[in-house]
């Protein structure tokens, strides 16, 4: 099981592109600081790519490029396949050929991992080897090893973070110079921030991704990226950040993960959603492109990990950070902490998940209009925490903000005003976090 003493930990990394180049520079240019951590020397044995003929932004040594990356895989001397292509195949099939070849595995891949998890988790346990993934959620901040290690003696009972960089530069461009939607993704594409096709992160999956590894992580269950209530950015409107910023808030795109108490035991509630939270909260602060997730735990109280939750440096070192743990495992014969998925935990539906909400409602300047919408909170047993009312001619505008209910009920209430007479319409919804309950 143990590399042959005196012989290099060898390495085949499949994918070169903003992550992948950045690993085969960092394995280049630490080759020496490389060996004394291991213990060994770390060798480059070949790189995996689509198109031979492609720029990279790294120099590749003659003869390590390949397609085949198939055959890279399964080679006998590699010890560590580290796997930055992204997507679900050919990353999936490629990760449990290295595995059952014997291989262990460094991956940086979110989406495969929330989908499918399990099945690579499993297939190394069963090869007795590492997979390691640090760099799928946060880029290059450590919170994963955390979760596995330094809070294992610990109850982990919510995660919180901002695991999306491009969607909070789009949103920390609408605070900051009021601009659109449209207008502060675009300056997010011209910056390399968002891809062409943004969808993954507009519309909150690679967030959702990241939840379901957090989740599972933290509360030692199985989370699917099916299993996280998702909601994107796209619909934030200009409108909606000024009335955050009216009730001294900013809006984030924010991955929540909870263990909460049920008659049953405990279950898990996993979303993904734009929320509205104080200006004095430690994550209104976090800017631009970076990360930064807050973990609440019985023992350790709170804690908060900040810094560059994406690009290809920072996420190749998270990455090469995994490869030397996994690769002095291998000198030394052992495979170490994997997953500890022993709580077999219900994930609870979106619907029963407590939350606040932020309801703009436009309505006719009349008398009796307050208590008529008032009631309508009442009547879905949803409570008030405060509200506020401005008069335009012969319309006004009220701002109601909720206390916590199920996100079944404030969502019934919205769905009641808009059906009521005096409401001419809502027009912002938003969940607010961060505040008492
Ligand atoms: N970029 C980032 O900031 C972050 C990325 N990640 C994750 O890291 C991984 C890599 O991302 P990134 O570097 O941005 O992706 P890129 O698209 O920049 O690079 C992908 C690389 O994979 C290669 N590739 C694609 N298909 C195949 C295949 N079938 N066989 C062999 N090689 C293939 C491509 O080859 P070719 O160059 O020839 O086209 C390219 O070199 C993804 O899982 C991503 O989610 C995680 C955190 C942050
Ligand atoms: N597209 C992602 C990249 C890292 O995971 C992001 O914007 O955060």
């Amino acid at each position: 099981m143990s590399v042959q003493a005196g012989r290099p930990v060898r390495v085949a990394v499949l994918g070169c592109g903003s992550v992948g180049s950045q690993v085969v520079r960092l394995l280049r240019d630490q080759a020496d600081d490389l060996a004394a951590r291991v213990g060994a020397p770390v060798e480059l044995v070949g790189v995996a790519v689509r198109r031979l003929d492609a720029p990279r932004e790294v120099e590749v040594p003659a003869g390590l490029l390949t397609t085949d990356a198939e055959s890279l895989v399964t080679r006998e001397d590699v010890d560590v396949v580290v796997e930055v292509i992204g997507g679900i195949e050919p990353a999936r099939s490629l990760i449990l050929a290295a595995l059952e070849g014997g291989a262990s595995v460094v991956s940086a891949n979110k989406a495969l991992l929330a989908e499918d998890g399990p099945t690579l988790y499993e297939a190394a346990a069963k090869a007795g080897r590492d997979l390691h993934y640090e760099a799928a959620v946060a880029g290059a901040i450590p919170i994963l090893r955390p979760l596995r290690e330094s809070l294992a003696g610990d109850n982990v009972t919510r995660v919180l973070g901002i695991v999306n960089g491009t969607t909070n530069f789009i949103l920390d461009k609408m605070d900051s110079s009021g601009a659109g939607f449209t207008e502060a993704l675009e300056e997010a594409q011209e910056l390399g921030y968002a891809e062409a096709d943004p969808t993954a992160d507009v519309e909150g999956f690679d967030a959702a991704s990241k939840a379901a590894i957090l989740a599972s992580l933290a509360f030692h269950t199985r989370v699917t990226a099916a299993d996280v209530h998702r909601e994107g950015i796209s619909e934030v409107s200009a409108a909606d950040v000024a009335s955050a910023r009216d009730m001294g808030a900013v809006v984030k795109l924010l991955a929540i993960c909870e263990l909460i108490d049920t008659p049953d035991g405990q279950a898990v509630a996993a979303r993904v959603h734009p929320a509205m939270i104080p200006r004095s909260h430690p994550l209104a602060s976090v800017r631009e492109a970076y990360n930064a997730v807050f973990t609440e735990s019985e023992a350790a109280g709170q804690l908060m990990f900040y810094g560059p939750g994406a690009g290809g440096a920072p996420t190749a070192s998270a990455v090469l950070g995994d490869l030397v743990t996994v690769a002095r495992n291998r000198l030394a014969g052992i495979r170490g902490a994997g997953e500890s998925a022993y709580a077999d935990r219900e994930v609870l539906p979106m619907g029963q998940t407590r939350t606040r909400y932020h309801v703009a409602i436009d309505v006719e300047d009349r008398a009796g209009v307050l208590a008529s919408v008032a009631l309508a909170f009442a009547e879905h047993d949803v409570s008030i925490q405060t509200v506020r009312q401005e008069g335009r001619g012969d319309e006004a505008q009220l701002v109601v903000v909720s206390h916590r209910a199920s996100d079944a009920q404030l969502s019934a209430t919205v769905e009641h005003l808009r059906g009521m007479d005096i409401v001419r319409d809502v027009t912002s919804v938003m969940r607010v976090e961060g505040e008492p309950e």
